[in-house]
């Protein structure tokens, strides 16, 4: 094929124009290609998203968004873009990445479907500007959509793990800190808090990483201590903060709506100003006496009692408790525990999570004759 606008001796102008518009052609055939392509890019990957939402989180309200941005990207797909496509000629529908061959968990698939749909939607958003004014517009506000949809689904996906987490798992240092939070992962821990006092920066950040990716690769939530700016840096699922820490309403503003933050209480006054301010989930305690917060005094199985029938979020019974006295504790009404050393110095995490975890949920409440979920 000649290349409009080069001399040719045979050249008129009929040639010239005749050759111009083919070219016109071919370049309007490529993007309606582009476009075909991406907006069955854009679906597929909000079909995978959504049949989370419906399976995973049973949620109608986020089924029904990603329903109706498949069926806007449905109105967009006309048969003149159906007609461009081109498969067998197509040298993109091979390649596959080879992160695309091994997702490790369903946070970092969900995560790397809204990547894909977030970058089918710019595409159609610039070249969609080629085929009809208004597209570029729309492909624009999808996108915008989508990220809060993203953010929206995490913090469900989060609150959801919340509500099914049991047994959180505080940790303190040690020098096999890894390997211990993996065997409780094992065990079917799905709550995880990093805490080290003394730690500098460095070595923080550091750990707070390498937590961070196993709680992931393990599906649990994983929350920084006192720390904002930590959380934040390694992406943390939330923070948790003592009376001493940042106010909740501050630590809100600056992670947003969509991330957990726990409260520690001792008493009821500091249990109703934590639900005020809008915290995810409290600590209750201590409710021992513990090495672990040396010289706080126990706030007792009372004030356990107390957080039972007037807690309506979730709340952790935490401070000295062990498996020697863990049936108190749910005696007293707790069906959430947090632990430091019970954990953290086991000999054998794996197991002492799982009789934890068993306790706390498969013990009857004596006055319901119900497990406790
Ligand atoms: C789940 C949970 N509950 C309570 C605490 C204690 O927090 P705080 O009072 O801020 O004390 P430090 O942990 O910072 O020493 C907690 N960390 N987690
Ligand atoms: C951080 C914290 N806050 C109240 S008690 C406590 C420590 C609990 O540690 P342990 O489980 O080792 O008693
Ligand atoms: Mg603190």
């Amino acid at each position: 094929m000649k290349e409009a606008g080069c001399y040719d001796e045979n050249t008129n102008g009929v040639v010239v124009m005749v050759e111009a518009h083919s070219q016109k052609e071919h370049i309007q055939q490529v993007v309606y290609r582009i476009l075909d392509a991406n907006l069955d890019r854009a679906r597929e990957g909000l079909r995978i998203i959504e049949e989370w939402c419906r399976f995973g989180l049973n949620s109608a309200q986020l089924v029904g968004e990603c329903k109706k941005e498949r069926q806007e990207l449905a109105s967009w797909h006309t048969a003149e873009l159906r007609a461009a496509r081109n498969t067998p000629d197509d040298p993109g529908t091979d390649l596959t990445h080879p992160q695309e061959e091994q997702r490790t968990d369903v946070k970092s698939l969900l995560q790397a479907n809204f990547c894909r749909v977030q970058e089918a939607l710019r595409v159609l958003e610039e070249y969609g500007k080629l085929y009809n004014p208004n597209m570029g517009k729309a492909f624009k506000q999808m996108r915008y959509r989508i990220y809060t949809l993203e953010s929206r689904l995490m913090g469900y996906h989060r609150q959801q793990l919340l509500l099914r987490s049991h047994l959180y798992l505080v940790t303190s240092p040690s020098d096999r800190l890894l390997d211990t939070v993996e065997a409780a992962l094992k065990g079917g821990l799905t709550l995880v808090q990093y805490r080290d006092k003394l730690a500098d920066d460095t070595k923080r950040l550091e750990q707070a990483k390498k937590l961070r990716q196993l709680c992931s690769t393990y599906g649990a939530i994983f929350i920084i201590n006192d720390r904002v700016d930590l959380a934040l840096a390694v992406d943390a699922d939330g923070v948790h903060l003592g009376q001493q820490d940042l106010p909740v309403a501050v630590a809100r503003q600056l992670l947003g709506p969509h991330r957990l933050i726990g409260r520690s209480t001792t008493n009821l006054q500091e249990m109703q100003a934590a639900i005020a301010d809008g915290a995810d989930y409290i600590g209750v305690g201590p409710v021992y006496e513990t090495p672990t917060k040396e010289g706080k005094a126990a706030a007792g199985l009372e004030y356990v009692s107390y957080a039972a029938k007037n807690c309506h979020i979730p709340w952790f019974a935490i401070g000295g408790i062990d498996t020697s006295n863990i049936n108190d504790v749910i005696d007293a009404g707790a069906n959430r525990v947090a632990v430091v050393r019970s954990l953290i110095q086991a000999e054998q995490p794996t197991l002492v999570t799982q009789f934890f975890i068993s306790q706390l949920t498969n013990r009857v409440r004596p006055e319901h004759g119900k497990p406790y979920i």
